[in-house]
Order: structure tokens, then sequence, then C-alpha cells
């Protein structure tokens, strides 16, 4: 059988970057003890998720943050994928930013998010990422010595177009550290993580921030993985906390097999005339 042990960590973000990493090397630890293959992070794991932070949490690529991270995936002998940071590129720009670092300690992947989450949901959640953000302009996709893997960040999950390049391109997990809001949260996280594991036959695993009614924005949690069946097969509360699971990936492949969705395709007449 061919499967990976992945974690998901559902932290509290503190205002502290460096309470943040040491909440972060602490369940990277545990996780650690548990034989976990990769551990996932949430979205904004340093910077609690406030467009005005952004500028002021930014970091360039091999900043204090970025180095402790990429060391505990060293010590641990763990694959990380750090959630997301505010980066800041030589020219001032900000991304919302997840780097990968493999056991090794090397970085293997970074995505910058692609879709800037702008929303105005009368009496409900307001938001403007692109008052501070830039957007990236690429699809990520990252090599395992298990299986290869898609890497986005949570409004992205949105556009089911961005995961098919992902599984185009291979993938069979697609990881997205998130932080969606008690608005939409309630309505739209499980059915988006079900949807795209079913139109692509992956699957999806999104980890949330944990819950914090003080927080100016408040994060719905509920850490979830969805099987290729569309199956929930892990979900979390909206408490602080860790979820370990064993994927198995020839499940993927008998689903396909089973169900060849994506081999049934009809690309030749998907086009408008
Ligand atoms: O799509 C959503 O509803 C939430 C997205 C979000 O919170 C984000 O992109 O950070």
């Amino acid at each position: 059988m061919n499967t990976l042990k992945v974690a998901m960590i559902q932290m509290n973000i503190d205002k502290y970057i460096s309470k943040n990493i040491d909440t972060t090397n602490n369940f990277i630890k545990k996780v650690a003890k548990e034989n976990v293959d990769i551990a996932i992070l949430p979205e904004m794991f340093c910077c609690p998720y406030e467009t005005s932070n952004f500028p002021l949490y930014s970091q360039q690529e091999n900043s204090p943050c970025y180095l402790s991270i990429s060391n505990m995936a060293k010590k641990n002998k763990i694959y990380i994928v750090a959630g997301s940071m505010p980066e800041r590129d030589e020219n001032g720009n900000i991304f919302n930013t997840s780097y990968v670092f493999d056991r090794n300690g090397n970085q293997i992947a970074k995505h910058r998010k692609m879709h800037l989450f702008d929303i105005q949901i009368e009496g409900g959640q307001h938001f403007k990422e692109s008052d501070k953000l830039s957007a990236g302009n690429n699809v990520t996709v990252f090599n395992t010595e298990f299986c290869k893997i898609g890497l986005a960040i949570c409004y992205d999950i949105r556009f089911p177009e961005l995961s098919r390049l992902m599984v185009d391109n291979g993938a069979k997990i697609i990881i997205i550290p998130a932080a969606f809001n008690m608005s939409t949260g309630p309505s739209h996280w499980e059915i988006l993580f079900k949807s795209r594991a079913l139109d692509n036959q992956v699957y999806t695993i999104g980890v949330s921030s944990a819950r914090n009614y003080d927080a100016p924005y408040i994060s719905y949690g509920n850490s979830i993985i969805v099987s290729p069946w569309g199956e929930i097969i892990e979900r979390m509360d909206e408490n602080e906390g860790y979820r370990v699971c064993t994927l198995d990936l020839d499940y993927v492949d008998k689903i396909r097999k089973e169900l060849p969705l994506l081999k049934h395709r009809r690309k030749d007449i998907y086009k408008l005339t």
C-alpha cells in the first residue's frame, strides 16, 4: 500500500511572531513523534489575518520566521507546508505566500496566492486583500517520494480551473492552507473541499487557523480532509489542536479507474464557437 501520514495543525494566531513560531515548534515536535510525513500550517500562521498587518509583518525570503520553519523541518525530518506568510519582494510588493520545506529543510515549493480575497457580504464579512497584497501568477505542484501535490491558498480553492491544472500536472493531493470566516465558512467550506475532491478525484486538505472570537477576522476552523470519493475523512471543530490522518494513494488510482472522469473528458469540444 502506498500511504503517507499528514497532520493538520489548526493553531491560534498570536500577535507576536515569536509566539507563533513557538506554537508551531511545539506542534511539529508532537506530530513528528507520530511519524507524520507532511505537517500543514494554516494561512497567515504568523500574522493575525488583517490587511493592515500584512505590510507590518511582511518579510523577505530567508527571514528569521522562514528559517525557523526550515530548521524545524530539518530537525524533525518532516515536510512542512508553511501555511502562508506575508512575503515582501525586492520591489516592496507583498504576497500571501506559502513555502514548502522538505525533510532536509530545503525549500521545494513556493505558492503566491493567485486570487485575492476581496469580498463584501451585506451584514457579514468584508475584506480587501488587494488593498495591500499583489497576486501570484503561478500554478504550484511539488513532488515528494509519495506523489505530486498541488498547493494553493484559501480563496484559490473557489476557482476550479486552478485545481484542474494541478491535477493535469499530476497532483493526487491538493493542500489548501486557509482561514475561511463565519459568513462563508458555514455555507461553503465543506462543499468546496468536496467539490474539488470529487471533480478531480484527489484528496483535498484544508487547514485553517483556530477560531478566536476576539480577533477582528474570526476564522471558521473546521480543518478538513476529503477523499477522492468525496467523503469527509477528517474534520476538526473550531478549537486549537491537530489531527493526524493516513492517506492511501492507491485509493486515488482505484477511484480514477472505476469512474474514469478525467479520461472521459471531451477536451475536443470544450471551446466556445
Ligand atoms: O473564500 C472564502 O470564503 C474565504 C477566503 C479567505 O478567507 C481567504 O482567501 O483568505
